[in-house]
Parts: C-alpha cells; structure tokens; sequence
C-alpha cells in the first residue's frame, strides 16, 4: 500500500514553488510578494468559535523551526517530494508568493530528521526544541498525542454522523491514517498589509488540529466574511477539511481559511493532518434515508491528485 508521502511524489513541483524568499534579507516586501489590498486584511474583528476543552492543554510541544538559511536548504524538499522545508504545496496556484515558509513531515519526525542529518540529527534536536524533557522524543511524542486526540475526535464525529465502525476500518488501527506535521512560519514582516501569510484553502484532511499562539489565522463565513479566530491558550483549533465534507455530505462543511500578518512579530503555527489511508474510498455516508449523496466516491489518492492539478475545483469536479 502506498503513503501519502509517495501519492505527493507522484505531483512534483516545480523549484520555483519550492525554496522561500530569504526572509532575514530583505527590509521591503519585493513585488513578487506584494498582493493586493483584500477585504478582511485590517480586519480586527474576532469570530466566534466554539471550543471544546480537551483537558490536556499540553497536547502539543511546539518547536521553533530551524534558524539559519544554510540548515534549511539541507532540508529543502525535493521536486518530487511531499516533505522538508519549503514554500506550501499551494503556491503554484497564486500569482505572488506569500510571506511564509514552512516544514513538512510525514512519517515519523525522528526517522526524518535521521534522514536529513545522519551525523548530527541528535544536535539539531538539542538545539532546536525547547528546552524541555528529552529532546530527542519531543516531536515523537507530540505526534503519537496528536494521533491519539485525532482517533478520539473522529469517533465522536462519526457517532454524530450515525457512520458505522464497521464502514472505517482502518479507525482501529491509528497506524494507517494517513497523518502529516507541517511547522508554519510567518516570519517578521516589514509591510504586513502588504504581504499574505497564507493564501486562502481548504485543507484535504478530514480535519486539521492547528495549533497557533499569535492571531493571524482567518476563516470565512458565508455571509460575515473573513475575521479572525482567536488564538486560546491551552486550546486547538479544528478546521474542517475536505475529506470530512464528502464523508459528511457537506453536513461538516470544509473551512475556506488563510493567514494574515497583523502581527510585528514572526509567527509560528503546527498543523496535523488526519486523513483515511490513501487506497481509501470515500463517500457520505450515514445518511437517513431520502437523503441523497451530494458526492461520487473518490479514493484518497485520486482526490489528492484533483488538488493537484485544480485546487479550488477539486470538490466540485466530484459533485454529484
Ligand atoms: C498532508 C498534506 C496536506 C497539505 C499537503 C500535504 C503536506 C502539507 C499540507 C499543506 C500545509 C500548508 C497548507 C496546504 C494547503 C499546503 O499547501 O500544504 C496543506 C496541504 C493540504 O491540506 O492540501
Ligand atoms: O498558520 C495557521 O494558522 C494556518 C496554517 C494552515 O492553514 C495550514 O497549515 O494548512
Ligand atoms: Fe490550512
């Protein structure tokens, strides 16, 4: 069976999409980086979100990225690879760049960093996560949590739902959901109207437990328009992705979000992809009868691709 990791590789990108403007360097935001004025930029109304306490606010242990350019050019991602660091996968589909730069790991964080630095993995670890516990199973750990939070969240939903166990097999075993860890950045910027953090998306997860300190991130809601969510300490957030929208329905319709830079500080996020196993097929399902189903059925990986290749048209091109 394949990873998500290897249905990546099969949509390479481009170099140019890949490696990041150096940040430190510049003291104005370069045209290529420029976009124009949106609605919602200067906006500093807060939407209201529910929360739900999880009682473990230290759920996830956040880690400062890697600091100088020369360590994260060792990282860079490769033109047919889906993790390291670099530009996010949806800048080929916006004509300016946007003001972030990030890291991708699929896959078990240890093994990745083993990977990228065969000598000195355990330095980089030392020197880049926070000072707590034992450095080196700090990731490990934050991802086996985020799993174990992810399982539990997905039951309650699919409970909700009415979705029998027996129709998610691979629920059972946490170790064949499809799971990423993306380490955001959004460093310091000199014209913070100016510039986007991240542009508009859904996610293609079922859902994405996002954790973030400063403000930044927005959603969209039909008939309000962009604000802001709030960032709660001790607590996560949950957009909605794709996935959980064809599963649902739409009854769970997935989140239109981004990142704005209000801010004068850099700003750091980690988000946690959950997705079925990537040979998994997906339609609504726990539908009372009369209801009919809004999508066609679609594999992991085949709709990973319709992203590739259409992001915004992906969960159109499969409506029924
Ligand atoms: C498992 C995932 C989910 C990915 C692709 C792959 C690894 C990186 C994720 C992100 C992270 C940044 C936003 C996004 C839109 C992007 O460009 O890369 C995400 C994307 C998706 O949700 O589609
Ligand atoms: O940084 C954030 O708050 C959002 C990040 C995000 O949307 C993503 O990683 O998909
Ligand atoms: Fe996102």
């Amino acid at each position: 069976m394949s990873t998500l990791s290897q249905v990546y590789t099969q949509h390479p990108l481009k170099v140019h999409y890949i490696i990041p403007l150096d940040f430190d360097s510049v003291v104005t935001v370069p045209d290529s980086h420029a976009w124009p004025i949106s609605d919602g930029f200067e906006s500093n109304d807060w939407l209201s979100i529910p929360t739900i306490d999880l009682k473990d606010p230290d759920a996830v242990k956040l880690i400062a990225l890697l600091s100088s350019n020369y360590q994260k050019l060792k990282a860079l991602r490769s033109p047919g690879g889906a993790t390291g660091y670099g530009l996010a996968r949806i800048s080929s589909f916006f004509n300016k760049f946007m003001w972030h730069e990030g890291f991708t790991i699929m896959g078990s964080p240890l093994d990745h960093a083993k990977e990228l630095w065969p000598n000195d993995y355990q330095k980089f670890w030392q020197v880049h996560a926070l000072p707590c516990t034992r450095n080196d199973d700090i990731m490990e750990d934050g991802q086996k949590k985020m799993e174990e939070l992810a399982t539990t969240l997905m039951h309650k939903i699919l409970e909700y739902l009415a979705v029998s166990e027996e129709e998610m097999k691979w629920l059972g075993s946490p170790e064949v959901a499809s799971t990423a860890l993306q380490l955001n950045s959004y460093p310091l910027c000199p014209d913070p109207n100016r510039a986007m953090g991240l542009a508009p998306h859904t996610d293609t997860s079922l859902f994405t437990i996002l954790h973030q300190r400063i403000s930044g991130l927005q959603i969209f809601k039909e008939g309000v328009g962009w604000g802001l969510v709030h960032p709660i300490t001790g607590a996560l957030v949950v957009n909605v992705g794709d996935l959980l929208h064809i599963l649902s329905n739409a009854r769970f319709p997935s989140v239109l979000h981004r990142v704005v830079m209000k801010e004068t500080k850099q700003r750091f996020s980690v988000a946690f992809f959950y997705s079925p196993p990537v040979d998994f097929n997906l339609a609504p399902l726990g539908l009372s009868s009369g209801q009919i189903p809004l999508y066609h059925s679609v594999s992991v990986a085949e709709y990973v691709g319709r992203k590739a290749k259409d992001l915004n048209k992906a969960l159109a091109s499969i409506r029924i």
